[in-house]
């Protein structure tokens, strides 16, 4: 699925000239061979690994797919036995960077960033791949996180999206200590990974406005509103630039469609989270996004979550819109809540605008995104380190 995904993104600047691929670690090769027979473009894969094994794996499993695979420079596939980084780092001069770097570990590729960005041509494309999620997305370990990606996750119905940002943080960070700066073209959140495409530019000044895409967000650990604390003058966060069952057709045309209608604005809700927390009735999605729409804000999906919508509206706005509904159509009689409820306090405030839940003529754009054809495997609620199953005694 990725390497389809790869080959997309890729082949658009590419056309005047052929390739060269660098996977730094390629494991049995089936993804380097999947690069040389599906895209046309490819002049050359560079498959390295590690192990040995690894290395005899990718040479067997490219001669069963007739594709010419040795250590010699002049194969479609290139075999090289050795460490992904001391690989990269020999790529870094001009002359020898390659068009495309994919990196694709176990765990975190943290380690292999600064060598990563490195060995990309000007314009050139780099793959990540990060399958750590408790790390990146959630905050059960923030002195890992910060020290892999210089930043901190948290528990939130949106930890999803924030790890893709740290992710492209990290990276950013790196380019630019090589007056480099990195242009995010898909970026994505899949079952238990996440995996990002970014294209690399050579260009001092526009590494000075890093700092600009960059924010501090601080979350409420109850319902869940951020306030957002940039870090440069102002803050565009530059996920969504264009931001089940495995590897279907459906699964990947759905979630790339929703991606690439996805709002750049950091962050989803999920509309049935919010009610949970109020103890209130959850307004359909039509009414929702209508209600949105109608105030003038921005609506799409997320494809981190089913059921999210993202929007420009701020988080009190969304709020706002909760209390409308619940004033207009679902009257909650103040004297049938406890003094503590969580609903008491949602309505202790009046709503600054009367929402308007008539369907807006947009509604179906949004709702009827491509979104069915994603296929999620949801993440269990109690995910993270204290749910994994306990061992037997004795
Ligand atoms: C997750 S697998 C790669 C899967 C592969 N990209 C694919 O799509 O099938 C990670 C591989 O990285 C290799 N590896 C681990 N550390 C490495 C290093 N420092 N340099 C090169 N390869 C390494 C391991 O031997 C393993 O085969």
């Amino acid at each position: 699925m990725l390497t389809i995904l790869g080959s997309a993104a890729i082949a658009e600047p590419y056309q005047s000239h052929k390739i060269t691929i660098l996977e730094a670690l390629s494991a049995t090769g089936l993804r380097s061979i999947r690069y040389a027979k599906e895209i046309p473009l490819v002049k050359q894969v560079i498959a390295n690994d590690l192990l040995p094994g690894a290395v005899a794996a990718i040479k067997r499993n490219a001669a069963w797919n007739d594709i010419d695979a040795s250590e010699e420079n002049i194969s479609m596939i290139r075999v090289n036995e050795g460490d992904a980084c001391t690989l990269m780092y020999s790529h870094r001069d001009e002359a020898k960077r390659v068009d495309v770097v994919d990196v694709d570990p176990y765990g975190t590729a943290a380690p292999f960033i600064d060598a990563a960005v490195q060995a990309a041509r000007d314009g050139g494309l780099i793959c990540i791949t990060c399958t750590d999620a408790p790390v990146l997305a959630t905050n059960y370990y923030p002195e890992k996180c910060f020290s892999n990606y210089g930043g901190v996750s948290m528990i939130s119905e949106y930890s999803h999206e924030a790890a893709l940002r740290i992710l492209l943080h990290t990276v950013s960070t790196s380019a630019a200590r090589y007056g480099r700066y990195i242009e995010p073209l898909v970026s994505l959140s899949i079952d238990f990974y996440f995996r990002i495409f970014v294209r690399v530019h050579t260009a001092p000044q526009e590494v000075k406005k890093a700092i600009t895409k960059t924010a501090a967000y601080y979350v409420c650990s109850s319902c869940q509103a951020w306030y957002e604390q940039p870090l440069g003058r102002s803050s565009k966060p530059n996920v969504g630039d264009s931001p089940g069952n495995y590897g279907t057709e459906a699964r990947m045309t759905g979630m790339l469609t929703v991606a690439q209608e996805e709002l750049p604005t950091p962050f989803y809700f999920t509309p049935s989270q919010i009610s949970a927390f109020f103890h209130c009735q959850t307004p359909s999605l039509n009414q929702l996004t209508s209600a949105l729409l109608n105030a003038g804000h921005s609506v799409s999906r997320s494809h981190a979550k089913a059921g999210s919508l993202k929007t420009t509206a701020s988080r009190a706005a969304v709020y706002d819109i909760y209390r409308s509904f619940i004033a207009k159509l679902h009257p909650v009689k103040m004297d049938k809540i406890g003094q503590r409820s969580p609903a008491r306090v949602l309505l202790s405030k009046a709503p600054k605008m009367e929402a308007d839940f008539t369907s807006h003529p947009d509604v179906e754009t949004v709702t009827a995104s491509k979104i069915g054809l994603v296929r999620y495997q949801p993440v269990p609620p109690n995910w993270g380190p204290g749910s994994r199953p306990k061992r037997k005694a004795e």
